[in-house]
């Protein structure tokens, strides 16, 4: 959250535009943040609205918004321009794709790569909570299809949860299912939204919640009729953005930064955690099983 901070107060808006070719229209039009990176191919859609200083940010990765390296590398990006940008005071997350929010992980930077592979992955993962959890701007995630593990994990990294009211769609960490293990940083944010308790099950059980259990539990904030996910993320987003942006800004910060700097701290031992982790042959058949069923499934 510090590191954030620092970036928001000392970057002026003037210097991103330079850097990063943000086009400006008129007041009621939209600019679109066109990535430069080469291996880019525009997995996020970014949105940002000069009059309201609401950005929505869409991803759109088919087939299921996994979160690969590029990906997770691209969201980085965008997400820190954003946050840099002092025209930006509130950020919808959603999907571009009904039914699906994001898959999670991409089991396939799982599987069969190497060490360095991995630990890049890993870094990249770490990169993605760390600036979501820790951003200064309103984040709100307008959940609009089902939302597994690392997916699950983007929607618990912002301030609410609007979720499409339809028992069909899922949400939940399950990587016990895969044999995998949530790592303390996932637990964490877990257990700052639905307590102790109900994170152990969940995450012992790897336990997936329809959309109505996700609003039981506090999950999720709020369910809404599937069209009317994206509107009412807006509304919610003008009454949280009618608080002072100081004031919300620190007390964001008093609640999360104990978290954040448990991972800071610890940010290279978790990568080679993680790493050794994930090397082991027993893991691996794990993943290779579970991502065959998937597969298998049609
Ligand atoms: C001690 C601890 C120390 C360190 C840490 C150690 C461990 C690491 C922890 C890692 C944390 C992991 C977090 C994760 O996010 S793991 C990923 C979990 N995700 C899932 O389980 C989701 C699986 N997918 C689904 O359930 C469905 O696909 C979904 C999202 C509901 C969509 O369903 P549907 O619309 O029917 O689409 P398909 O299932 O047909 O899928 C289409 C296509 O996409 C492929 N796919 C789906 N999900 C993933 C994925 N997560 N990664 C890669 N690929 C995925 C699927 O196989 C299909 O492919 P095809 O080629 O057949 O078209």
């Amino acid at each position: 959250m510090a590191a954030l901070a620092v970036l928001r107060s000392s970057a002026p808006a003037r210097l991103l535009s330079g850097s990063f070719s943000v086009h400006r229209g008129g007041l009621a039009s939209w600019q679109h943040y066109q990535s430069r990176r080469p291996f880019s191919n525009n997995k996020i859609l970014v949105e940002l609205n000069e009059s309201t200083g609401v950005a929505v940010m869409k991803m759109k990765s088919p087939p299921v918004n996994s979160l690969s390296l590029d990906f997770l590398t691209e969201f980085s990006i965008s997400l820190e321009k954003l946050e840099i940008d002092r025209g930006c005071r509130g950020l919808i997350l959603t999907s571009a794709f009904p039914k699906i929010f994001s898959a999670g992980l991409d089991i396939t930077e799982m599987c069969g790569k190497s060490a360095e592979h991995y630990a890049a992955f890993w870094k990249a993962v770490q990169e993605m909570w760390l600036k979501l959890y820790g951003s200064n701007m309103v984040t709100i995630a307008a959940v609009n299809g089902s939302s597994p593990a690392g997916g699950c994990l983007m929607a618990m990294c912002c301030d609410y949860r609007i979720m499409a009211d339809n028992p069909k769609f899922a949400i939940g960490l399950n990587e016990t299912q895969l044999g995998i293990v949530a790592p303390f940083w996932f637990k964490d944010t877990m257990i700052n939204i639905v307590g102790n308790r109900v994170t152990e099950q969940s995450l012992q059980l790897g336990q997936m919640y329809s959309a109505p259990e996700a609003h039981k539990i506090g999950l999720v904030d709020l369910l809404v009729p599937e069209d009317k996910v994206q509107s009412t993320a807006a509304a919610v987003m003008t009454q949280w953005l009618s608080i002072p942006d100081h004031a919300r800004q620190l007390t964001k910060s008093m609640m999360r930064k104990p978290t954040i700097d448990r991972l800071v701290k610890q940010q290279e031992a978790d990568i080679n955690n993680f790493v050794s982790f994930i090397t082991r042959d027993s893991i691996q058949k794990s993943l290779q099983v579970y991502l065959d069923r998937l597969k298998q499934k049609k």
